[in-house]
């Protein structure tokens, strides 16, 4: 007898999974392993930076209030009394009319206030001295570059669970990391079930396929920032594969199958999550592609049921897998970035449930365009390589023209969203 199922709308279904969503662990890792990682802990600002005033020229620096006369007419002198690059300290007190030569980086000399680029000094030697003059008068404060004017100590640079760019990785370095706790990457056990499935070196033979989800899932699993376990092919025999699952499960965070989640003879998984005692959060989702999406639990690990057909499997794991992924990370923004965009073809198919069209999302003056890429069924696998973005339009409407402003959630981005 075949078993009704009651397609749940897709925030629902999300909510559902959220609910299993945990913090992952730490660990430390040496700072040139931490790009492409994520904060494990805020990071604060120990010290000002920069650390001293310091000139941000190569020049002079001298006493402002020196240069309080200095005009055109009369250019006001003052002696060189030492000379200091970035790194070295001036080990001279500047008195009246002294000054310093110094280069980009060094330190203010205790005394002056200013500095005077290199190009507004002339500068000579009289009786084995060296002097410049100049021109113009400078105020205290001129030209320098302030402690703390950067970052000042103790303010919050990066929060938990930000994602290290290189940007991030040079506050790190700055702070003196040469370890950072980043967030433990969630190990996500794939197995592509199906008889029909041919590993990617065996030639085609009548009926077969190649293997393509378990390596577009594993793409997926590391652009999310996990590590995916791969657990093989699974035969269409329940035995074979709950073995093989039950003896996965430990070592794994959560567990990734695809295919055999609809109503087919062979579509073993709804009898495996029986078997293994785990509990069905749901077994259609309201959205096309990837219906037949079908999430369980056990023991609070989540299985995640995606469909067999490429399309409807990778939608399915960006909206559901992804997220707890990115909780792990500490992400306060798990979910696809949210935008809108300007469609730029018709599409006119109705949407008895949501549908999410694999698009291309480009920008022009300022403006975000959306354009489906392929074609729109479940079973294509060709339209993925080129999607950067999925075109969502809600379950109930029909007759999207080109030129309607539409939701589009970005694949590519590593800002997300909370909802
Ligand atoms: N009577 C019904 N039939 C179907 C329904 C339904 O509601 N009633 N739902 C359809 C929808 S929607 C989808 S999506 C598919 C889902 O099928 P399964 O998740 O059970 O997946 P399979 O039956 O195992 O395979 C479907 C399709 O995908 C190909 N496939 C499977 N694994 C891979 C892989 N690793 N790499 C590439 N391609 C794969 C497989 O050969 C099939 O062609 O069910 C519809 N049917
Ligand atoms: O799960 Mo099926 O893709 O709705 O397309
Ligand atoms: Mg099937």
């Amino acid at each position: 007898m075949l078993e009704k199922r009651n397609p749940i709308p897709v925030a629902e279904a999300i909510q559902k999974v959220m609910l299993y969503a945990r913090e992952g662990e730490k660990e430390r890792v040496p700072l040139t392993e931490a790009y492409g990682r994520y904060l494990a802990e805020d990071l604060y600002a120990d010290h000002d930076v920069p650390p001293f005033d310091r000139s941000p020229y190569d020049g002079f620096a001298i006493r402002a209030a020196d240069s309080a006369l200095a005009s055109l007419d009369h250019p006001v002198e003052l002696e060189v009394i030492e000379t200091i690059g970035a790194g070295q300290v001036a080990a001279k007190a500047v008195a009246a009319f002294q000054a310093v030569r110094i280069m980009t980086g060094a330190p203010i000399p205790d005394g002056c206030d200013a500095v005077v680029m290199l190009e507004l000094a002339k500068q000579y030697e009289r009786n084995g001295k060296t002097y410049i003059s100049i021109k113009r008068p400078f105020r205290s404060g001129d030209n320098i570059s302030f402690q703390g004017e950067d970052v000042k100590k103790g303010e919050v640079l990066a929060e938990k669970g930000t994602f290290i760019n290189p940007g991030v990785q040079a506050l790190l370095a700055t702070f003196g990391y040469s370890e950072v706790k980043v967030a433990q990457k969630p190990k996500i056990g794939i197995a592509a079930t199906g008889n029909e499935l041919l590993d990617v070196s065996e030639p085609l033979v009548p009926g077969k396929i190649r293997n393509s989800n378990a390596y577009m899932i594993q793409a997926q699993v590391l652009r999310s920032g996990a590590t995916p376990v791969d657990l093989g092919k699974l035969p269409d025999d329940p035995d074979q594969c709950l073995a093989a699952i039950e003896q996965a499960l430990p070592d794994v965070d959560f567990l990734i199958t695809t295919g055999g989640v609809s109503v087919g003879d062979y579509d073993y998984l709804p009898v495996i999550y029986e078997r293994l005692g785990a509990e069905v959060l749901f077994n259609k989702v309201a959205m096309r592609p990837g219906s037949v999406t079908t999430v369980a639990q056990l023991d609070g690990k989540l299985l995640f049921g995606l469909s067999g057909n490429p399309s409807a499997c990778y939608v399915g794991y960006e909206l559901f897998v992804r997220p707890v992924v990115r909780t792990m990370l500490y992400s306060s923004t798990p979910h696809l970035y949210k935008t809108k965009a300007i469609l730029l073809e018709d599409f006119t198919k109705p949407n008895p449930f949501t549908r999410f069209v694999r698009s291309y999302v480009s920008a022009q003056g300022g403006q975000l365009y959306a354009s489906p890429v392929g074609m729109d069924k479940s079973n294509i696998v060709t339209s993925l390589a080129k999607a950067n973005a999925l075109t969502v339009l809600p379950g109930g409407t029909r007759g999207f023209v080109k030129g309607d402003l539409v939701d589009v959630w970005l694949l590519d981005s590593e800002e997300g969203s909370a909802q």
